[in-house]
Order: structure tokens, then C-alpha cells, then sequence
């Protein structure tokens, strides 16, 4: 915490590297095998106490979402309030402010990040320490992809994510992210899936290959189905392989698709490229985290 008690928090997006659809539940909710990493970029939270609870939202998306109740830093700010007062502790109002820097829907876990995001600065704000499974509970509560993003380093995720195991080896990428800035549903591209029973994610193996060949031999199986329901998916892997990217996929249920490559130069002229190409798309550079970052 900063002299001015203020927290600041960021809320990193979430990169599906590779995302191999399982098995299903009886609830309906569909098993992953899901490689994970996240980007040094996203949205940012700052936190601080106040005489009253206080929400907004600034930065770039902010007009695309409402600080309502439904919010997702609302609705964990007060989950976390909630179970710390279960727990015996004491907790302040707090003003938040996010700045909205990821699109919505878009297969990058912003709104998850903000959750958890908030779990994080407020754990910190309030001086809580909350049992582990207690955590875990209310993490899920708000979302599937909340669990692997309070973690925010790179990680295999199973389950529906909420059986997390950190990947110290993973290295740091050169990536770009462009998306046409037209939302997906979620819950549509799972109903959308023709197969439900797919192969694991295979264990890298550093004899056999290098990470962005061996990136380039997994899937996303939620790629075929979205591209089916939007045909800018395909546009945005098209011209994501046409810059020089070695490694092309969508993450998430979409409509984000990633780009990985070599090295720094070819990243910012791909960059450049697209930004001009198409002004219209959320388009953004810049590294992915390794595994053994603090
Ligand atoms: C697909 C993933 C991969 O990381 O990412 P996003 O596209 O959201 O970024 C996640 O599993 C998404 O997690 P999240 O966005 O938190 O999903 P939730 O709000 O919990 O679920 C929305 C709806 O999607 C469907 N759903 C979600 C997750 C899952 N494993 N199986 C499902 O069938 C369910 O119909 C659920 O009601
Ligand atoms: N802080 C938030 N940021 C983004 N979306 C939010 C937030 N709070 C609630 N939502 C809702 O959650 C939904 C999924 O959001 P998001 O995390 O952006 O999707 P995805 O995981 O596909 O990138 C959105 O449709 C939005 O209405």
C-alpha cells in the first residue's frame, strides 16, 4: 500500500494458449484442459478507503459497461465483505475505480480479472487472511476463469478452472491480440460444440520441441464453433498468420485471437500493420508472462 493508502491492482488478460474441450458435468458446465497465460497489459484497479462505498469506471470500454451491482468488482467486493465479516474482521467502506482497458466478452477474462483483481487489493486494504477453500469458494462463485485469475501467472487450468497447477517453465512470448470488437456469448459457443470428448493437453517436452512448435500442435476446440457463429474470427487468424505469426489461435470462447512471435521486431511491425489495416479492431502488443515471474 502506497503513503496515500491507496492499492492498486492489475487486472492482466487472460490467454488461453490452448483450450482442449474434455468432457461435460451433469450440470452442463464443460471439462477443460486448458494452458493459460497472461499478458503484461490489461485493465487496472486502484482502491482506497473512503467515508462510503464508491465505484466508477474510466479508460477506453468504460461506456460499454455499467458500475452497478451486477458489476463483477461489485459483485466480488462485496462476496469478500461478506465472508470477512463471517471471519470476525472489520472492513471499511472503499472507493474503486477501474480502468476499463479490455474489451467485454471477448474470450480474455477482463471482467474475471477485475474480480479477482478486486479480491487482491481488498484482501490487501482490509488486512484479511482468508482460509484458502474459503478463497477458492467465493472465486468460483463469481465466475470460472476467476480462480486462474487471481493466480494471474502462467498455469494449467482443469475442471471448469478450478483446479489450477502453476507452470514455472513456461517462457514469455512476443504476443499480439486483435479482436473485431464484436462481443460473443459465452454459453452459445459451448452449446454450439459438435464434440465434447476431446484429447488432453500432451505434457510439453523440451527434447521434441520448442514451445511455439509445441503451442502450434494444441488447440482451441471453441475456435470452429466460434468462427462458425462470426466470420471475423477467421479474418482476424487470417491476417494474424499473414504477419508473420508463428503461432495463431483464438482464446477463450473468442472473438480475441492471439498472435505469437519470434521476436520483438516482427511483433511491432505486425502491430503497426493491422492498427492501420484495420482501425476498427481492438489491436495490442506486448509480452506474455513467464512462469517464474514474481
Ligand atoms: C471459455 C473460458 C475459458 O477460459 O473463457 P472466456 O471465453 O470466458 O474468457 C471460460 O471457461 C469461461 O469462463 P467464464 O466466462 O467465467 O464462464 P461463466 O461465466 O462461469 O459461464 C458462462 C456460461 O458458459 C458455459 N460454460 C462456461 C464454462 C465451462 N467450463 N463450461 C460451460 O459450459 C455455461 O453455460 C455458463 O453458464
Ligand atoms: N468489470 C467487468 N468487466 C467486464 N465484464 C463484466 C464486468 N462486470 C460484469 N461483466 C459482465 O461479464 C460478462 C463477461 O465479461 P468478460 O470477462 O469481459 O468476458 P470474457 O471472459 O469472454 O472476456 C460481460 O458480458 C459483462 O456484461
Amino acid at each position: 500500500m502506497s503513503q496515500t493508502g491507496i492499492v492498486i491492482e492489475a487486472a492482466r488478460a487472460k490467454i488461453n494458449l490452448a483450450l482442449h474441450v474434455t468432457g461435460q458435468r451433469a450440470d452442463g458446465y464443460h471439462l477443460l484442459d486448458s494452458l493459460v497465460t497472461f499478458a503484461d497489459f490489461g485493465d487496472e484497479l486502484a482502491l482506497r478507503p473512503s467515508a462510503q462505498d464508491r465505484f466508477e469506471i474510466t479508460g477506453r470500454f468504460a461506456e460499454t459497461l455499467s458500475a452497478d451491482a451486477d458489476n463483477l468488482v461489485t459483485r466480488a467486493r462485496d462476496g469478500l465483505r461478506a465472508l470477512a465479516e463471517e471471519l470476525g474482521y472489520e472492513t471499511c467502506p472503499v472507493d474503486i475505480t477501474l480502468t476499463k482497458s479490455l474489451p467485454l466478452s471477448s474470450g480474455i477474462g477482463g471482467g474475471s480479472a477485475d474480480a479477482a483483481a478486486t479480491l487482491r487489493g481488498l484482501m490487501r486494504l482490509w488486512k484479511l487472511d482468508v482460509p484458502r477453500d474459503r478463497l477458492a469458494e467465493l472465486c468460483l462463485s463469481l465466475g470460472a476463469d476467476v480462480p486462474m485469475c487471481l493466480a494471474s501467472s502462467p498455469l494449467i487450468a482443469r475442471g471448469i478452472g478450478e483446479d489450477i497447477e502453476p507452470l514455472a517453465t513456461l517462457p514469455s512470448f512476443f504476443i499480439l491480440l486483435v479482436n473485431p470488437l464484436k462481443p460473443v456469448s459465452t454459453p452459445q459457443i459451448f452449446r454450439l460444440l459438435t464434440s465434447k470428448t476431446n484429447g488432453p493437453v500432451h505434457p510439453f517436452d523440451p527434447a521434441q520441441a520448442d514451445w511455439l512448435d509445441y503451442l502450434g500442435c494444441l488447440r482451441n476446440d471453441l475456435q470452429e464453433p466460434a468462427q462458425r457463429l462470426l466470420a471475423d474470427i477467421g479474418e482476424c487468424l487470417q491476417q494474424l498468420e499473414e504477419s508473420g505469426a508463428e503461432v495463431c489461435r483464438m482464446s477463450g470462447s473468442g472473438a480475441t485471437c492471439f498472435g505469437l512471435y519470434r521476436d520483438e521486431m516482427t511483433l511491432e511491425r505486425a502491430a503497426l500493420t493491422l492498427e492501420q489495416a484495420k482501425p476498427q479492431w481492438y489491436v495490442r502488443a506486448g509480452r506474455t508472462l513467464e512462469g517464474n515471474a514474481p
